[in-house]
């Protein structure tokens, strides 16, 4: 039965290169995903100065607690929001002007409060075309730090880039949040920065960093939980498989492993374990209603599945899944319904009615989006004729996503 070797995790390696180059010291990260975005993280980070040492299965980093050792840059953040929102604060550190551009679709996507709570600090920082998103240059004198009020409920990692400044300011800073989605993803930045000599803190609404910066370490990056979501939904809707992911189990920092309990409950076999965790399909698929709001990047991966379960799958409270790569509710339900699928949205919710007619198989608009065509790709386990308009874009976050995925196919008997 598939054992499955997955990618590093996005998140955890645009955190440990971010946190590896304001670290005192060279870091290595052991096992880094290689893809676009994080390819496009350390390209920014060169850009800004900084020396990072690439082989295939470590990156080293030479840290730089002041800031970029150039004064001038202009970096390419390409598809990347962690890349799009995470250097300019890291920039804002240091001494200089940098110029920050990303792709027309990163472009769409908004950076307003994470942009207006850095000029509350003081920071120059000025959009050149529309308020609130890329391009934008930001003319770095040093944070002084102090309290800022932040509203985090369309991306929490406007939060994570206010968290890994922290340090870098002078006073440290207090972060009060009004509103705050994607919660596990704030519990990773914290977690890893208490692994370069940091802790910050959570009361209430208000995150407390101390000043006092970064120790550099060694740190292995774990796989990608959300691009393991994709294996696990393929073993839940094909009875007797069984898929297993080694290296992703109980002591895992990611939330996104959380959706193997929306499949338990759904009625597949998952048993999560030290080492790694495995599900089993039964052939019992439930309809249910789930609230994804800490695990949205698994959305699409329930929604693509949804139409093989005996009852409707309601989603809700993802709202913010709206401002992703696409308007992923929408991109669901309108390749759902292209599929002959029944489906509702709401400004925040989808619901999926079960059945899709035999020998509907179609073209998937991608919109761009890698999870998009990873999800759509497990709903082609069971409907055929299924095909993409971009099948390359999965190279956000898994460039040997189809190899992998064909390669699990005829592990489970399917040589299509
Ligand atoms: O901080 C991170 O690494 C991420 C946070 C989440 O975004 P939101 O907080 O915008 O939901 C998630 O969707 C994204 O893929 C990665
Ligand atoms: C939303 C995603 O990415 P980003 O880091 O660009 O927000 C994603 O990977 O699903």
């Amino acid at each position: 039965m598939p054992v499955v070797t997955i990618p590093g995790s996005k998140s955890l390696t645009a955190r440990a290169l971010f946190l590896a180059a304001a670290a005192d010291g060279v870091t290595t990260l052991v096992r880094p995903l290689r893809s676009d975005d994080t390819e496009g993280f350390a390209e920014g980070l060169v850009r800004l100065g900084y020396r990072v040492g690439r082989t295939r299965d470590a990156w080293q980093v030479d840290g730089r607690p002041q800031g970029p050792s150039v004064s001038e840059a202009d970096v390419y953040c390409r598809d990347g929001a962690t890349t799009a929102r995470f250097l300019p604060t890291l920039a804002a550190a240091g001494h200089g002007t940098y110029r920050f551009d990303a792709s027309a679709q990163m472009r769409r996507r908004p950076l307003l409060p994470l942009t207006r709570a850095l000029r509350d600090l003081g920071v120059d920082l000025r959009h050149e075309e529309a308020e609130g998103h890329h391009p934008l240059t930001v003319r770095a004198a040093g944070v002084e730090g102090g309290e800022v009020v932040l509203d985090a409920g369309q991306s929490s990692q406007y939060l994570t880039a206010l968290l890994l400044l922290g340090p870098l300011t002078r006073k440290g800073l207090r972060i009060r949040v009004t509103d705050l989605v994607s919660v596990p993803y704030v519990e990773i930045t914290i977690a890893m920065m208490r692994e370069f000599g940091v802790a910050a803190e959570r009361e209430g609404d208000v995150f407390v960093v101390p000043p006092g910066g970064y120790r550099a370490t060694t740190y292995a990056i774990e796989p990608d939980a959300s691009t393991a979501s994709y294996f696990f939904a393929a073993a839940a809707v094909t009875p007797g498989a069984e898929v297993t992911v080694p290296g992703l189990g109980t002591g895992a920092l990611q939330g996104d492993l959380g959706f193997v309990d929306v499949l338990r409950r759904m009625g597949a076999e998952v048993s999560v374990r030290p080492d790694g965790t495995t599900v089993r399909g039964t052939g019992v698929l439930r309809g249910l209603t789930v609230n994804m709001r800490d695990i949205s990047d698994t959305m699409p991966t329930l929604a693509a599945i949804a139409p093989f379960a005996d009852g409707p799958v309601r989603i809700e409270d993802v709202a913010n899944t709206r401002v992703k790569e696409c308007d992923r509710l929408e991109a669901c339900a309108q390749n759902l319904r292209r599929l002959g699928v029944e489906v509702e949205t709401g400004p925040g919710r989808i619901e999926i009615r079960p059945g899709v007619p035999s020998g509907t198989g179609a073209e998937i608009t991608t919109h761009g989006d890698h999870r998009i065509v990873m999800s759509f790709a497990v709903t082609g386990l069971r409907v055929p004729g299924i095909s993409f308009d971009d099948p390359g874009c999965v190279r956000k976050t898994f460039p040997g996503f189809h190899e992998a995925f064909a390669e699990l196919r005829s592990g489970l008997g399917d040589d299509r």
